[in-house]
């Protein structure tokens, strides 16, 4: 039998065990060696060869991560460590760093119970290790620490003992103070989450040159860092892996410091799931359960090309099955599971059954979405992944030939299954259609991966970024009038508190939520009571009180209102941009009498005036994206690094000296930024490194509200003046 088959077997036969499964994601800022990390894995489990790990990249398995040399989808892989002579069963999932891919992370993290957080000894602490940390801790996942290219302080920048252990040290206090403050205002994350050397929960090491320490690994190979450090300066490098392998390191530290299935859900379930915990569904899900109701929380959509579509994702209870017809939520019947599977790297094993507490990967699902609560009876779903990001940039496609529209708009929906981080309009009238994601490199891979995988001819437009619109002060009640004028609609809109505005994104507010739990939530983001006791609907990031009393025919009309608003706030007034951040009130309506004079065609082009005149009245206007920059770079590019962000509308905030470069830390537009890897890269003769984070939407300057309202009108096909009663500009 070959080594990979007897993997799957063993697997297989550690699968009913959930005490000895561990359910792990690695995450990273970018390029600080996840991927190298993984191989290592792989290779200690016996996967890969030990010579190609870390040249293979066996994680990153599509052509176009191996030519771009980043991850882009995470990975799965299953496999088994022995550790203190029981065999464990790993699922791991390698997660990109790239912040445009941040929704697989997210997603990744609903899967898994630890999260192996990588840091590059040098860099220290990035942008994006912060944001990993939040999403593992949001998601309620433990996390760990692995310092990476250690010995690059050894070899490269020939620190000695003191000066390395106090970097080392500086890295860990940074990643505890940002777990700490995290899980401040987190009830159900334990005090003891944060990372130290001495109770094992930190290790170090080279994923490239194989090796790894952590103190229980010291005092079991009875090694010391001056052992370490002369073996790393005379390039004894074989010698130190075979001596500490870092495999073995961090496998134990997986082992030994991440909670087990059993352990896990009984504390995740509640924090992302909100059914009644009194019954046996939940009951199974707490006790990870194999032979309870099938709860599959799908996190993955990929396409494989034998396969066709595979379902990846956490069973929380029962067990997955060829052959069950599952209920998927949100979608009506059921669909039937054709095969059961696990993951190991690029390629999936078929195997008889999955039970609770694995990582599964299922073909059959075809309703699915990554999202998807699937299950054996009904049930209330999981609550939806937030995604930190919404989509800032948007890019045009097109057939070359027409022929191949109905294959682009197939491709293109499979794209909005599999990532719900892009969003995608299909206008199958003019067949341009809108793609807009979470950065320029997003929209890139994807269109090229329309052409190069699909063989679709397609023509892209330049990206344009995405605009919000919102109100800056509160407005005068106004009114707004059915077309028969029968029907009349009394509003006022303010701007929202941004503490409340964040509560919504981070979904700690939803309509989905029981009333009196909405209450409290809002109450706690700074509503007065009365207010959060009217609330009639939240849509995008907006919310509508009705404060009317009493009025006749009101309730059975507040579908249609609620879709006039609804209407009004995806179409903003100003350039037909969603409106964000706005709280409206409905303080008066008159209603005709007969139904018949009360129809959609009525009330629903009242609202929409309504609600679009006070937003007029109450100073709308245009927000653009805005995005953290940090550029790291020696010191004598300094100046043309922060000449390229004030260049680009941009603001520095920050330059420090941190080891041998200058960092500069600031914000610029979005929009200004599209091009920024080539001109930095000659602005500093390829000098500098540098990161970019979105960072939310802010008010558009004042003297370019008209010229780019005017713009984006024109690309729409709009009429060419501001609309009514704008003439504050
Ligand atoms: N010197 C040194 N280089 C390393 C080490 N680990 C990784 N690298 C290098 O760092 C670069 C990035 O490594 P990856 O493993 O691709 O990083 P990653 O975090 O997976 O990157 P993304 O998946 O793109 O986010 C590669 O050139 C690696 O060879 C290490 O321990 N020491």
């Amino acid at each position: 039998m070959g080594r990979r088959k007897k993997i799957v077997q063993e697997c297989e036969r550690l699968m009913d065990n959930p005490e000895h499964i561990r359910n792990i994601a690695i995450a990273a800022h970018v390029d600080h060696g996840k991927t190298t990390l993984s191989d290592n894995l792989l290779a200690g489990a016996g996967m890969i060869s030990e010579d190609t790990a870390g040249e293979q990249l066996a994680m990153d398995t599509k052509e176009d991560e191996q030519e771009r040399g980043i991850t882009i989808d995470a990975a799965n892989v299953s496999m088994t460590h022995e550790y203190e002579d029981t065999n464990h069963l790993i699922n791991l999932i390698d997660t990109p760093g790239h912040v445009d891919f941040g929704g697989d992370v997210t997603r990744a993290m609903r899967a898994v119970d630890g999260a192996l957080v990588v840091v590059d000894a040098v860099e220290g602490a990035m942008p994006q290790t912060e944001t990993v940390l939040r999403q593992a801790l949001r998601e309620g996942v433990k996390p760990t620490l692995f310092i990476n290219k250690v010995d690059r302080l050894i070899s490269e920048l020939q620190e000695g003992p003191q000066e390395m252990q106090e970097r080392l040290m500086s890295v860990i206090a940074d990643v505890n103070e940002l777990i700490r403050g995290m899980a401040e205002n987190m009830d159900d994350i334990p005090e003891d989450w944060t990372v130290s050397v001495e109770d094992g929960t930190v290790g170090f090491g080279s994923a490239l040159y194989k090796w790894g320490v952590s103190m229980p690994s010291m005092q079991r190979t009875g090694m010391d860092f001056g052992d370490i450090m002369e073996l790393e300066q005379n390039d004894k490098r074989q010698e130190l892996h075979e001596r500490t392998p870092l495999s073995d390191v961090v496998l134990d530290m997986v082992c030994e410091h991440f909670p087990n299935p059993v352990d896990a859900q009984p504390r995740r379930v509640p924090r992302i799931w909100r059914g009644d915990p009194d019954t046996e569904l939940a009951e199974g899900m707490q006790l990870v359960d194999e032979d309870g109701d099938v709860v599959f929380m799908v996190t993955d959509i990929s396409m494989d090309p034998h396969a066709g579509e595979i379902a990846t994702g956490r069973v929380f209870s029962g067990t997955l099955e060829k052959g069950q017809e599952l209920y998927v939520s949100g979608t009506a019947g059921k669909n039937r599971i054709q095969s059961v599977g696990l993951f190991m790297g690029s390629e999936r094993e078929e195997v008889d059954r999955v039970p609770a507490g694995n990582i599964a990967s299922v073909t059959g699902l075809r309703d699915a979405i990554a999202g998807s609560t699937v299950s054996s009876v009904e049930m209330t779903p999981f609550e939806s992944i937030e995604h930190i990001s919404e989509p800032v940039i948007t890019k045009s496609v097109e057939a070359q030939n027409m022929d191949d529209l109905p294959k682009l708009i197939e491709t293109l929906q499979q794209v909005a299954k599999e990532d719900p981080t892009i969003q995608i309009e299909i206008n199958e009238d003019t067949g341009e259609h809108l793609i807009s994601g979470q950065g320029e490199l997003h929209l890139e891979v994807i269109t090229q991966r329309i052409r190069d995988n699909q063989g679709i001819p397609v023509i892209t437009g330049e990206p344009i970024v995405v605009f919000r619109e919102q109100p800056q002060e509160s407005s005068r009640e106004v009114e707004g009038q059915s077309p028969n004028r029968h029907n009349k609609f009394y509003i006022t809109v303010e701007p929202l508190d941004q503490e409340i505005v964040d509560a919504i994104q981070l979904g700690e507010v939803s309509m989905d939520m029981p009333e009196l739990e909405r209450r409290e939530a809002l109450q706690e983001a700074g509503m007065d009571k009365d207010t959060s006791q009217n609330v009639e609907d939240i849509h995008r990031t907006n919310i509508l009180i009705d404060d009317t009393k009493g009025i006749q025919h009101l309730n059975e009309t507040m579908e249609l209102v609620l879709e006039g608003l609804q209407e009004a706030l995806d179409d903003g007034p100003l350039a037909a941009e969603p409106v964000q951040g706005s709280l409206f009130r409905l303080h008066d309506a008159k209603l005709h009498e007969d139904t018949i004079h009360r129809g959609p065609a009525q009330v629903i082009p009242a609202v929409r005036d309504a609600v679009h005149r006070a937003l007029i009245d109450g100073e709308v206007r245009l927000l653009e994206p805005i995005q953290d920059v940090r550029i790291d770079v020696p010191s004598e590019h300094m100046g043309a690094a922060s000449g390229e962000i004030q260049g680009r509308r941009g603001r520095v905030d920050d330059m420090y000296q941190e080891g041998d470069l200058m960092v500069v830390e600031g914000i610029a537009p979005v929009e200004e930024m599209i091009g920024f890897s080539s001109d930095i890269r000659s602005a500093t003769e390829g000098r500098a490194s540098w990161n970019t984070e979105n960072a939310g939407f802010r008010v558009l300057v004042d003297n370019l509200q008209r010229e780019k309202i005017m713009e984006i009108r024109e690309r729409k096909g709009m009429k060419l003046e501001l609309p009514q009663s704008i003439d504050y500009f």
